[in-house]
C-alpha cells in the first residue's frame, strides 16, 4: 500500500510483538493479550508512535529545504520531544510551542520528562498559556510566522503530526507490519487496541487493516476527553489517507470505533482506575505505561476484557505507543507505590 511513498528510517525496524501471559491470566485467561512495542521502536529519545509517522514526513521535510521544524503539544508532549529528536538527528533547528494542556499540581511538571529532553536536544521551547485542543492553534501559526520573520525556513508539523497530509501513512505501514508478523507467528489478531488523541495513529490503522477487512476490529480508546472532535478527526484523516494510498473502498463513519469511557476526569489527568491499570500492567508484565495516554488505553483494554467484550479465545493486540517519560511529571500520583 505504501510502495509509492518514500520513508526515511527513524526506527530500528519492525517493533516487537510479545505475549502478555501474566496479565492475560490475571484477567481470567479467556483472552490472549499481546503487545506491539512501539515504545521500544527507536534509539531517538525513547522512541514512540510519532517516529513511525515522521518516517513518511521527513522526505518531504528534506525536499522542502526547510531549516526549522515547528510543532506543538502540551508541556509534557511526547510528540514534540520526538520532533526535537528528529531535528537533532537531521541537523535542523526546532521550535516547539508547549501549551498548558493539563492543570498540573506537580512542582516539577514543566522541568522533567519530555520537556527536559526537548530542551537538552536543543529545541527552542516556548510556553503558551493556552488550554487543550487537538485542532490547529494560533500559537503554532504565530511560531511559524516568527521563524519566517527571523529569516528561517519553517516546516510546519501539527499536533501529533496528525492532520499533516502524510500523517496517516506510518500506521498504514503498522498494519502491513502486523500482517507480516502474523504470518511468522502463525496467528491472526482479532482486535487491535490503540490510544486515540489527535487521531492519525488510529486513522492509519483503520486504512491499513481495511485491506483485510479488519478496520472495525481497531478499537480506539479516547484519551482526549473530546471524543466527538477526536472521532471526526480520525474519520477525516482516514478518508484522506485512504484516498492517498488508493484504498479500493471508501472509509465509512462506522469504521471508526472509539470508546469514550476511559478519558475521565480530563485530558492529561489519570483517574484511580487509570493508575490501577498502570500498576496492574507494571506488576504482571514489567511493562510501564503513562498516566496521560497508554495508562488510559491499558485501562480500557483491562475493562473490556473484564466486561467480556472480547469473545473467549480472542487474540487482542495492544499497541503500546510510548509516553512513559511523562510519568516523571506525575510522581505525586505514585508516592505510595
Ligand atoms: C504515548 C502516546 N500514545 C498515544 C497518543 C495518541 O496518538 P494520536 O495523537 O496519533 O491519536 C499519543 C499522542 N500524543 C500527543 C503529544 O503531543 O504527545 C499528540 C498528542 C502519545 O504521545
Amino acid at each position: 500500500m505504501l510502495d509509492s511513498f518514500d520513508r526515511y528510517p527513524l526506527t530500528f525496524g519492525p517493533s516487537p510483538i510479545e505475549p502478555l501471559n501474566r496479565l492475560s491470566a490475571e484477567l481470567g485467561g479467556n483472552v490472549e493479550l499481546y503487545a506491539k512495542r512501539e515504545d521500544c521502536n527507536s534509539g531517538l529519545a525513547f522512541g514512540g508512535n510519532k517516529l513511525r509517522k515522521l518516517e513518511y514526513i521527513v522526505p518531504d521535510i528534506l525536499a522542502s529545504g526547510a531549516d526549522t521544524l515547528v510543532s506543538i503539544g502540551g508541556i509534557q508532549s511526547n510528540h514534540t520531544r520526538q520532533v526535537a529528536a528528529v531535528a537533532a538527528k537531521l541537523g535542523l533547528k526546532c521550535r516547539l510551542v508547549q501549551e498548558d494542556w493539563v492543570p498540573y499540581p506537580d512542582a516539577v511538571y514543566d522541568r522533567v520528562g519530555n520537556i527536559l529532553m526537548s530542551r537538552l536536544m536543543g529545541a527552542d521551547v516556548e510556553l503558551w498559556n493556552r488550554g487543550f485542543d487537538i485542532g490547529i492553534r494560533e500559537s503554532w501559526e504565530a511560531a511559524i510566522e516568527d521563524v519566517k520573520a527571523n529569516g528561517g525556513t519553517p516546516y510546519a508539523i501539527p499536533a501529533g503530526a496528525s492532520v499533516h497530509r502524510l500523517g496517516g501513512l506510518g500506521y498504514v505501514g503498522f498494519a502491513e507490519e502486523v500482517r507480516a508478523q502474523e504470518r511468522k507467528l502463525g496467528i491472526q489478531f482479532d482486535y487491535i487496541v490503540v490510544c486515540t488523541v489527535t487521531g492519525s495513529t488510529h486513522a492509519g490503522m483503520v486504512v491499513g487493516f481495511a485491506a483485510d477487512g479488519r478496520q472495525r476490529q481497531v478499537i480506539g480508546i479516547d484519551a482526549s476527553a473530546t471524543p466527538d472532535q477526536a472521532r471526526n478527526q480520525v474519520l477525516d484523516i482516514a478518508r484522506n489517507t485512504g484516498d492517498l494510498v488508493g484504498l479500493s473502498h471508501a472509509i465509512e463513519a462506522e469504521d471508526v470505533v472509539l470508546m469514550e469511557d476511559y478519558a475521565y476526569p480530563r485530558y492529561g489527568i489519570p483517574s484511580q482506575e487509570t493508575n490501577d491499570a498502570i500498576r496492574l500492567c507494571a506488576r504482571t508484565e514489567g511493562m510501564m505505561t503513562d498516566p496521560v495516554y497508554e495508562g488510559k488505553s491499558m485501562q480500557g483494554l483491562i475493562d473490556l476484557v473484564r466486561q467480556g467484550h472480547f469473545p473467549t479465545g480472542s487474540r487482542v493486540l495492544y499497541a503500546h505507543l510510548g509516553g512513559v517519560p511523562a510519568i516523571n511529571a506525575y510522581s505525586f500520583q505514585y508516592r505510595d507505590g
